[in-house]
């Protein structure tokens, strides 16, 4: 049974609620679910944390950071067991992505905090400088596709820049996380850093809520961002949010076709299309039009199956396959669920699914999907392929496959997300800005900008 980690010690409180491996739909695990107790204590941990961890020296926490990376690399097998008991990931994925990116993010953080200059102005007759203090409790909400990395993307900046953290891992994927705390009390970490307590949405919003909470950082859903606006607006707590996306890929004539369709079948299909930045949404010029359908749907029925992550997700990405053919699509691979003949059809695998001739304004090519499938779509112009690209109320991300340069700088800066990929997909500078706009979130997270989150400056000015 799972139990959650309150300042420093495992807390086992709260009735038992199940996890299912999606690859059979059997039971992996129990987890203790938190109630307002919990949640409470897990906030006064943090509190009574947060004045030591603010005081000491940042290269002090930066060590701190270096030792959660070495402590992940000495659990690396347990993390990538607990991420794929509770995932179904594929093992070369786990090993070469999801676990690997929690090492890094609490390296990078290290290096950008200990290295980050202040503001600092002269004028005659006045010096202005900034110091930064941090926010005090970060209430960390996390979601299932990427869960160790997306926890530790948030963790390692807002550890680092001084706050002490409550973390809520989804509800259906808490091992990685469990395993994650037991390394913290293993590397010594100082009481309440640290908090991590499992849960529901309802535990979710309980902490969000708590007047103990500073601040709240969220990778979800942009109907659940919504939501925790909403808890937070009485008290105006800053927020940082990384929400949905239906991400467009555009593919240009003069594409190398063959890099184009290997690197749209990446970037649909990664994690059963689990990702946020995954494409949706793809766009070919019309010349190349018949070519790439053909290239990609042969390969969707070459990729690894991934299962969804459960029984409900699944039915939601096979209403959407029912979806497209009552919208009038014609199906180029999939749109079904397949068939092992094996324990696996007890799980939660659906075909990898390509769809053409659906209208724009259809719901298929308007609604976050968050599976293994695209709509693929001809374009005869530059600017109409832009145009096609913006339609969308998301603005996460885009991949754009051209072998022209000047094109590729033209189109990148036309497009209306936060993320634009030029003949590749998911290519990370950690340093670099990361998020979206309009409903695809609001904030930026990544080097500094992290930092800047995590934060507050005050300015100092002196009369000279
Ligand atoms: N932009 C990104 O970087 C990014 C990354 C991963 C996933 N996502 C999005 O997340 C969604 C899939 O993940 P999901 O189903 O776990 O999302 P979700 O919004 O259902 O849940 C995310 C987390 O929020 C918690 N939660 C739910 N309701 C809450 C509430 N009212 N108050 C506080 N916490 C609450 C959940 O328990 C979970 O831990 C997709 O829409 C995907 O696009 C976005
Ligand atoms: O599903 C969404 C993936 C988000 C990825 C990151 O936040 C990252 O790579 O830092």
């Amino acid at each position: 049974m799972l139990t959650h980690f309150i300042g420093g010690q495992p807390v086992a409180a709260g009735k038992a609620f199940p996890v299912h491996d999606p690859v059979t739909g059997a039971v992996v695990r129990q987890v203790h679910e938190a109630d307002p107790e919990v949640v409470d204590r897990a906030v006064r941990a943090a509190r009574e944390a947060a004045r030591d961890w603010a005081a000491m020296p940042v290269g002090e926490r930066a060590g701190w950071m270096r030792r959660l990376a070495e402590g992940i690399e000495a659990r690396f097998d347990d993390l990538v067991a607990a991420e794929i008991a509770d995932t179904g990931k594929p093992l070369d994925q786990t090993r070469t992505l999801d676990i690997p990116r929690g090492i890094a993010n609490f390296r990078a953080f290290a290096e950008i905090a200990a290295q980050r200059p202040e503001d600092a102005f002269h004028l005659s007759g006045m010096l202005s400088y900034t110091v930064r203090r941090p926010l005090g409790v970060v209430a960390v909400i996390v979601p299932w596709n990427l869960p160790f990395l997306l926890m530790t993307w948030k963790l390692a900046p807002a550890l680092v820049a001084g706050n002490t953290v409550v973390v809520k891992p989804s509800e259906q994927t808490p091992g990685s996380a469990a395993v994650f705390a037991e390394l913290c009390a293993e590397a010594g970490l100082p009481p309440g850093v640290v908090n991590i307590i499992f849960g529901y949405g309802s535990a979710g919003q309980l902490l969000v809520e708590h007047p103990g909470v500073n601040a709240v950082t969220f990778t979800g859903s942009t109907g659940t961002g919504s939501a925790i606006m909403k808890s937070v607006a009485d008290r105006v707590k800053p927020i940082s949010f990384e929400l949905g996306g239906k991400n467009a890929a555009l593919v240009f004539e003069d594409c190398d076709l063959d890099k184009a369709v290997e690197g749209t079948v990446k970037s649909v299909f990664t994690n059963g299309g689990q990702v946020c930045l995954c494409t949706e949404r793809v766009y070919v010029h019309r010349s190349i039009f018949e070519d790439f359908c053909a290239r990609l749907a042969v390969r969707a029925q070459e990729v690894e199956l991934q299962p969804m992550i459960s029984a409900e997700h699944r039915e939601k990405v096979l209403s959407y396959y029912a979806l497209a053919r009552s919208e009038g699509a014609k199906v180029l691979a999939g749109g079904s669920v397949p068939v092992f003949g094996d324990h696996r059809d007890s799980g939660y695998f659906v075909e990898p699914t390509v769809v053409t001739g659906l209208s724009e304004w259809s719901r298929f090519n308007r609604e976050e999907i968050f599976g293994p499938v695209c709509h693929v779509a001809p374009f005869d112009s530059e600017a109409e392929a832009v145009d096609l690209a913006n339609g969308s109320e998301y603005g996460l991300a885009a991949t754009l496959w051209t072998t022209n340069l000047d094109r590729a700088h033209r189109v990148a800066q036309r497009l209306e997300a936060g993320l634009v990929w030029v003949n590749t997909w998911y290519l990370r500078d950690l340093r670099t800005p990361f998020g979206g706009v309009k409903l695809s979130g609001i904030g930026r997270e990544g080097g500094t900008r992290s930092l800047d989150f995590y934060s507050e400056p005050t300015t100092i000015t002196i009369k000279l």
